[in-house]
């Protein structure tokens, strides 16, 4: 049995009724109808008055299981249609029960679990409980009548926010705007459940239905203006997304024309939505999420986390000071190392303003910024490295630089002490040729703003230790990141799969492609921003150092342009000089610069290019294909050369590290939807017209010619010969 319910009726006639299934508690089917069963017998019994309903060990509910979208969507399951959940379990059976029943929240109550609550005709809450409707994460709307009876208990525009955003709030904030009854400490919530719900026998409390309530909900004009607005943002936000809108519809049908009839609207709309590509899409990446942290051969060895109590940081530039603040916001003590005062200062002062930003957002307190900024502190040797337990190098990426460093270490840190670098692009390998300590060494590359950004590649070489692995895969689910685990080369997982993007981008600019249509259509697929907006962005200075990089590793397949070195030779290096593709204002404002076409002419000459015709007029489909098809070859390669384990760690490595919009699925789930041959043929197409940089990988064509799918694992790949 996939999870089921448990009824336990006490001497004060009271059922408690509580969901048992680990580790979330999470709404199978089989948990649905057992919670059908146990409120049909509580409804039955003579020696019950009222029901409460919780979840066991401290967690109410995680949801509708995921792990069911997938069955839904084989044909194998029909069982959440909403004539089951929505209308016979949650509005017949208990809303409309003739047995009051009160929802006991502690630890999660989400989607489908906090739809199961606002059934109930009262919920108490811990303080600390996290309340959401955050089923348009993963593609579809509440499905158990959450977009009716949400926008009854907290009127339309907190619903709205609540849903459209995905984002739990707590107890204390459900209490306030009226989702939650009253709120009481762990040790209460049951016995003042109980009470509660005789208190509702009694009539000293209302039994109130929340699919019934008004008070809450705007006149009929006022919502649609609430409505609309939402509307207008929602399509702003993500305007390749359909399910946000249908989710205001559904809400804005149950207003107009009752909630009975929002219900049913809602019912259907969730089970066309749960068949949706997006949705699938966005299961998939919830799963992949949660499973970068398992690494075969290393999370299974049954090795438990190090304590790191102090962590050393050398460079306080961007990215380390980004570091920095990363591990102080999450209580790491932090030594900051820098080569002089000058740097030095400018480096915690970075880390401050970081902080200080938080504090303007409303985010931290004044208090917390000093308290986290204490854990910071400065230094200028290695005195203080005596203690640490982990290092993390992040200098400019310069070899011998870093070699030196590595050696330094190794003098000057315990033997326990994990030696990281943040290098973006260098072979590990390198770094370490100087020290002793390979088994300890290991790559945490984190991606600018690195306290911001949610992605943290890990990069074991062949001596690194599991153990160290297992340290580092600790520190980075406590500061709050998603680690991919990833082998050593040069540009390891997320740098390998940038550079043909960007490199396309070039290549067809070169041929005559528009600059700005590239980034246009780009950021019409979903990518927060084009690739050469983005090269002006990350600066040209780290464009140019990272090219020659793949220059010297891969030469073959390297698209060699000069348009990069010309524009920074005339000082235009991107943002931060106000000039590269686009001609920034104050306001970072960027403007198109009729200047660019002579910088791309002069390119053009030296490469010897002449412009393609084919090429100067392309669709905006042949854009996205012309640059994500490289990317797609180039991802090939890192699974065929073991450098990534999954293909689904490089869906979440191209989503958060790239960008790559996640109702796509990532990048390989993406690629397999248009299909390994069509891929290959279009690729190979461009390589017989265009050159080596096309050419798709051996990983490409052996899928293509049998019509395997790209994430097929090898064995699977193996069983379909
Ligand atoms: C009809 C309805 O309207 C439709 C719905 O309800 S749709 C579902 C709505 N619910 C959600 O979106 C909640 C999704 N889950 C989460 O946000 C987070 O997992 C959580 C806050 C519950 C817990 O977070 P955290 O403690 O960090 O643990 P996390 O690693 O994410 O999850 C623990 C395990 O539970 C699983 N899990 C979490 N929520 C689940 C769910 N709703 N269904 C199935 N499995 C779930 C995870 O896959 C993970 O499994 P693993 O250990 O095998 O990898």
């Amino acid at each position: 049995m996939n999870g089921r319910t448990v009824l336990e009726v006490g001497a004060d006639g009271v059922a408690i009724i509580t969901i048992i299934h680990p580790p979330v508690n999470s709404l199978s089917f089989d948990v649905f109808l057992s919670l059908k069963e146990s409120f049909d017998e509580a409804a039955q019994r003579e020696d019950v008055k009222a029901i409460v309903v919780t979840g066991a060990k401290g967690k109410f509910s995680g949801g509708f299981d995921i792990n069911a979208f997938g069955l839904m969507q084989k044909g194998i399951e029909h069982a959440t249609s909403g004539d089951f959940v929505s209308i016979e379990l949650l509005t017949e059976t208990i809303e409309a029960g003739r047995k009051p029943s009160v929802a006991a929240i502690d630890g999660i109550s989400l989607g489908g679990g906090l739809e199961l609550a606002m059934a109930c005709h009262a919920r108490i809450s811990t303080p600390a409980a996290q309340l959401a409707l955050p089923e348009l994460q993963l593609g579809v709307i509440p499905g158990g009548g959450g977009t009716q009876r949400l926008p009854r208990l907290v009127g339309l525009a907190k619903a709205l926010e609540m849903m459209l955003t995905s984002k739990p709030i707590k107890g204390e904030e459900a209490y306030s705007s009226g989702l939650v009854d009253a709120l009481v400490s762990p040790d209460k919530l049951l016995s003042t459940a109980r009470q509660w719900a005789l208190d509702i026998v009694d009539r000293r409390r209302p039994w109130v239905s929340s699919l019934h309530k008004t008070d809450k909900i705007e006149s009929l004009g006022e919502a649609r203006e609430i409505l609309n607005f939402a509307r207008t943002q929602a399509q702003k936000r993500a305007p390749n997304l359909k399910h946000p809108l249908v989710c205001i519809d559904v809400i804005e049908a149950g207003i107009v024309a009752g909630p009975r009839t929002g219900l049913l609207k809602e019912a259907e709309a969730f089970e066309a939505l749960a068949a949706s590509d997006t949705c699938k899409s966005l299961i998939h990446i919830f799963f992949s999420q949660r499973g970068t942290s398992k690494v075969p051969g290393v999370t299974d060895r049954g090795l438990t986390p190090r304590q790191v109590k102090k962590v050393a940081i050398l460079g306080g530039g961007l990215m380390g000071s980004g570091i920095a603040t990363a591990l102080i916001l999450s209580n790491y003590p932090v030594i900051l190392k820098e080569v002089n005062e000058k740097f030095l200062d400018a480096g915690v002062n970075r880390v401050k303003a970081n902080l200080q930003s938080r504090v303007k957002k409303g985010k931290m307190t004044q208090e917390k910024f000093e308290k986290t900024m204490s854990l910071l502190k400065g230094t200028l040797d290695y005195e203080s490295f005596k203690d640490v337990d982990m290092v993390i190098e992040a200098v400019i990426e310069n070899v011998s630089l870093k070699q030196q460093i590595f050696a330094d270490l190794e003098k000057y840190c315990p033997p326990h002490c994990i030696l990281a670098s943040n290098t973006s692009t260098i072979d590990l390998n390198l770094i370490g040729q100087k020290t002793k300590s390979e088994d300890r060494i290991i790559g945490a590359h984190f991606f600018s703003p690195a306290h911001v950004m949610p992605l943290l590649e890990i990069v074991r070489t062949k001596q690194t230790s599991p153990q160290i692995v297992v340290d580092l895969l600790d520190i980075g689910r406590k500061i709050r990141k998603t680690p991919v685990v990833v082998g050593n080369c040069t540009g390891f997982a997320v740098n390998r799969m940038f550079f043909p993007y960007s490199q396309a981008a070039i290549f067809l600019v070169e041929h005559g492609a528009d600059v700005y249509q590239i980034d246009k259509a780009i950021y019409k697929f979903g990518m927060p921003m084009g690739p050469f907006r983005l090269i002006d962005l990350v600066g040209f200075g780290v464009g140019v150092a990272t090219a020659m990089q793949f220059i010297e590793n891969f030469p073959e397949r390297t698209y060699k342009s000069m348009l990069l070195p010309l524009m920074q030779e005339d000082k235009r290096a991107g943002e931060a000089t106000r000039k590269g593709f686009y001609l920034y204002n104050d306001k970072r404002r960027a403007n198109p610069d009729p200047e660019l076409k002579n910088y791309i002419e002069k390119s053009r000459n030296i490469s010897g290019v002449t412009v393609d015709p084919k090429l100067v007029n392309l669709s905006e489909k042949d854009i996205i294909e012309m640059t994500f098809f490289p990317v797609v070859n180039e991802a090939c390669r890192v699974l065929d050369e073991g450098i990534a384990v999954k293909a689904a760690d490089l869906d979440i490595s191209a989503v958060m590290g790239m960008g790559f919009p996640p109702y796509r699925g990532g990048i390989i789930f993406w690629a397999d939807s248009l299909g390994s041959k069509y891929i290959y043929s279009r690729l190979e197409e461009w390589s017989k017209l265009y050159g080596e940089f096309f050419k798709p990988c051996a990983y490409l064509a052996a899928r293509a010619a049998k019509g395997i799918p790209l994430s097929a694992s090898e064995e699977q790949a193996q069983s379909r010969l």
